[in-house]
């Protein structure tokens, strides 16, 4: 079946079983968490203390202020972060990035509200079979899978032909307005980002931008209600986001993203009004593997329930994907094979959360 939202577009693959929501079920008084929630030992992750220590975070992600990039005296150090930051993490968080305080409190406060919302009004927006947006849990492709202690609405902005305006809830009251204008921004801000990313690699200023002139650009809003036993579940699996760039805002008061470093989980410090970064996994391929999209996830608080708003850019789904004939040389072998960027979204949703392992086994070139 074609979904309405994508319906000049193929379908997805996606087969969505439905699941109880996790809102309603965190809401009743539970003495034991559902088994279906229980990770694996190995899953089982380690939780940031309140008070927060150092020791929660292991090293610091990066910090790049994007106003000292105006400045011809700060610019080159700046750039060189982002260069570390890109090779070390695959991940960094940006501070003074230019959009207004005001439009990510109103983000933040739309979002609380929403998931706030009794389950009849906020199961009209349900995601719909086949679908990639509306309110639900993600990749539950099977009946036996493990589910998130989590719920997400996803919405995505462009392209035009892709954005299913039933699905855009009309409470709370601002909601349209407000999420149109902050993905405004943050469109001004990946096309910003990715010119500096290709200035790290001395790649043409254009070489990304020639990509996403018709761009895929999706909203999430990650709902992760507070938890009786955060140390069983997770709010989100483990995952490499498999587009081009996310742009994240996370809650300030409540820990939650976890990514992998050196083999360790590592929690990113919430810093007020700064946006997380992360590269994608095409973009792992556009530049012949130099930067790396990182795994991570979610967990969970006892007390607190947390959100989240990744913002997910990539190229339009008919761009053809493949390596940077600059990056490839005899000591760079080429790693990956070119693919069409809706193949790959096809073949990436059909098969549900796996890490980021399907990205070799799709497009890996073994040199
Ligand atoms: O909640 C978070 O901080 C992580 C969200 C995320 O990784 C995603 O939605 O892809
Ligand atoms: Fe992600």
């Amino acid at each position: 079946m074609v979904s309405v939202g994508f319906s000049s577009l193929p379908n997805w693959g996606r087969s969505v079983v439905k699941v109880e929501s996790v809102d309603e079920l965190a809401k009743r008084q539970l003495h034991e968490i559902p088994e279906r929630y229980v990770r694996s030992d190995e899953e089982r992750p380690a939780i940031p203390t309140t008070p927060r220590r150092q020791s929660d975070y292991e090293q610091r992600l990066p910090v790049i202020d994007m106003s000292k990039i105006a400045h011809a005296q700060h610019r080159d150090k700046e750039i060189r972060k982002i260069a570390q930051a890109c090779e070390e993490w695959g991940f960094f968080q940006v501070v003074n990035h230019g959009i207004p305080h005001s439009l990510i409190d109103n983000i933040k406060q739309i979002g609380r509200e929403f998931f706030q919302l009794p389950l009849e009004k906020k199961e009209k927006y349900a995601v719909r079979p086949g679908d990639l947006q509306g309110y639900g849990q993600t990749f539950v492709v099977s009946k036996n899978q493990k589910l998130d202690w989590g719920n997400l609405l996803g919405l995505i902005m462009s392209p035009s032909e892709c954005r299913d305006e039933s699905l855009w809830p009309t409470e709370p009251a601002g909601f349209r307005e407000n999420v149109d204008a902050y993905n405004t921004e943050i469109k001004k801000l990946a096309v910003q980002l990715l010119a500096l990313i290709a200035e790290t690699l001395q790649l043409p200023p254009d070489f990304f931008e020639k990509k996403f002139g018709n761009a895929y650009q999706k909203m999430r809003m990650n709902y992760y209600p507070p938890c009786l036993r955060p140390d069983l579940v997770l709010g989100l699996s483990a995952h490499a986001d498999m587009i081009g760039l996310t742009l994240l805002l996370q809650d300030d008061e409540v820990v939650g993203l976890q990514i992998r470093k050196d083999d360790q989980w590592v929690s990113v410090e919430p810093i007020s009004y700064a946006l997380v970064i992360n590269i994608g996994n095409l973009i792992e391929v556009m530049t012949n593997g130099r930067y790396k999209s990182i795994e991570h996830r979610a967990v969970t608080n006892m007390e607190k329930a947390r959100l989240s708003f990744p913002v997910f850019y990539a190229p339009g789904f008919n761009e053809e994907i493949g390596p940077a004939p600059e990056l490839i040389d005899e000591n760079h072998p080429c790693l990956f094979r070119k693919f069409i960027h809706q193949d790959y979204m096809k073949n990436y949703f059909s098969r549900g959360v796996e890490g980021k392992n399907s990205l070799y086994e799709y497009a890996g070139i073994k040199n």
